[in-house]
């Protein structure tokens, strides 16, 4: 006996006439029904699937047919036109087999046309976006890793300002982004998709699923540096910046070389650190407190902001405004960071001994309690000015337990400090600010709570 099942129609993405043809036959051939081609949910993966409806009159059929175009050309949200980025040096350089696999045979099936560029250099995808007509497009698609995405994030709400004329303040992206995943860590796909995995990331964007999400400005000397999603000092930017170093390696050994060596060489750095608490909900996950850093617990008023700032040595300092999901972080960087609530997580990361800095970092690749630890505070936060001096809390030399609590030695004036914004590598001399921006951009794909965890660290 067959089953009922219920196929809602938001899940469908293409309808088409089934028919009975010989052998290399192309056209006519007697009507068997309707084929639907569908998204079902499997957690938080998205598969196609197809459903058959049986009917041999032509009339029948037709007059089916012709409702359900009707009614799948009504959802607004769903993407005619494409411009597609792919990037074929990301990762294991298969970016440019993913999209031909995985991608292009969904966008043909549910009649979504695409403008490609394979991308030729670092930049290229900025200077296309700035140069391109936009509004010819219903959205833009980008295959590759998260330097990728945040290049392409980083021009749309660029080309959005310019188009507004408004240098001062940020403008909302006017075209949402796909993000296909074909990366190392993926953590913005991860973030909106909860998995890794090309098919589901095409079904969101081929079924028009919107998530608007918050982004954050980086400026220093009153100067953009860019537009992106997370920011991290100290620790991950000297790993990132030692990673760099070794482009020739594989991802997966060039991350584990870097942490190792970052972590040999484990360093704090001084700085100046003020943060403007977000609105209503200024959440204190730890309530840990560093007693050695020099704290200014009365807001200091600037305008109508109330910023608190904290003076001290820092191993790390990590401002996200996404959770940042990953498989190796399956509850991500920054749990239960809201990709919409105008706030990003502040977690600073003081002076400790190497061995209890690395329970505090092998502990995001487990479950939870990544904060607790007297040495790490988490703030809810709109806005992060960080000035480090030239100062700094040093043991490059010495590889012995608890180096970083060392007495600090003395850098010179004007030094570049390596910055890891969205996994690309910048080094900025002096203070930076970062601010939230609510919404800034709009992406395919939905809030989720965590990732599917397909592979566990084994860096330490
Ligand atoms: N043809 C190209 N050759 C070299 N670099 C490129 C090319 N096209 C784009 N890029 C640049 O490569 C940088 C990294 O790209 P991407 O993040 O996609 O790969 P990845 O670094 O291997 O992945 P992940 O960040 O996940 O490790 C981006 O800044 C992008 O601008």
């Amino acid at each position: 006996m067959q089953q009922a099942c219920v196929l809602l129609l938001q899940d469908v993405f293409a309808v088409k006439v089934k028919r009975r043809r010989a052998a290399g036959q192309q056209s006519g051939g007697a009507v068997l029904g309707l084929a639907l081609f569908c998204c079902r949910r499997r957690e938080k993966r998205l598969e196609e699937d197809t459903v058959h409806l049986h009917n041999a009159s032509s009339e029948h059929t037709h007059t089916w047919y012709n409702k359900l175009k009707e009614l799948l050309t009504g959802f607004s949200s769903r993407p005619r036109y494409l411009k597609v980025f792919i990037n074929p040096s990301s990762h294991k350089k298969e970016a440019i087999h993913i999209y031909r696999e995985h991608v292009a045979p969904l966008f043909k099936m549910a009649d979504i046309h695409t403008d490609i560029t394979v991308t030729e250099r670092k930049g290229h995808a900025l200077s296309v976006i700035q140069e391109c007509k936009l509004d010819k497009y219903d959205g833009v698609v980008c295959v590759g890793g998260d330097g990728s995405v945040a290049e392409l994030c980083h021009a749309l709400v660029l080309r959005a300002q310019l188009d507004a004329n408004c240098p001062e303040e940020p403008v909302k992206a006017v075209l949402p982004i796909g993000i296909i995943p074909a990366g190392s860590t993926d953590v913005v796909s991860c973030s909106v998709h909860g998995v890794r995995d090309p098919v589901t990331a095409t079904l969101h964007i081929v079924l028009g699923h919107l998530q608007q999400v918050d982004m954050c400005s980086f400026s220093s000397c009153g100067q953009l540096v860019r537009f992106g999603f997370s920011a991290m000092f100290g620790f991950g930017g000297w790993s990132l910046a030692h990673a760099e170093k070794k482009r020739w390696m594989s991802s997966s050994r060039r991350r584990e070389y870097a942490l190792v060596k970052t972590l040999a060489k484990l360093r704090s750095e001084d700085c100046q650190l003020s943060f403007l608490p977000a609105k209503k909900t200024n959440l204190c996950l730890s309530g840990h407190q560093d007693q050695d850093q020099v704290e200014k617990d009365d807001p200091v008023s600037e305008g109508n902001e109330s910023w608190i700032t904290k003076q001290g040595l820092y191993l790390n300092i990590s401002v996200m405004s996404i959770p940042c999901l990953s498989p190796h972080a399956p509850k991500g960087l920054a749990p239960n960071t809201s990709l919409t609530n105008g706030s990003a997580l502040l977690i600073t990361v003081g002076k400790a001994s190497r061995s209890e800095f690395i329970k505090h970092l092998k502990r995001y690749n487990s479950s939870s309690g990544q904060f607790n630890f007297p040495f790490v505070e988490t703030h809810s936060v709109s806005a992060v000015k960080l000035h480090p001096f030239s100062l700094a809390g040093c043991s490059e030399e010495s590889e012995e337990e608890g180096d970083a609590k060392e007495a600090p030695t003395i850098l010179s004036e004007g030094v570049a400090l390596p910055w890891n914004i969205d996994g690309e590598l910048l080094e900025i001399e002096s203070e930076v600010l970062i601010r939230v921006h609510s919404r800034l951009i709009t992406l395919y794909g939905e809030e989720v709570d965590e990732a599917e965890s397909t592979t566990s660290c084994n860096c330490f």
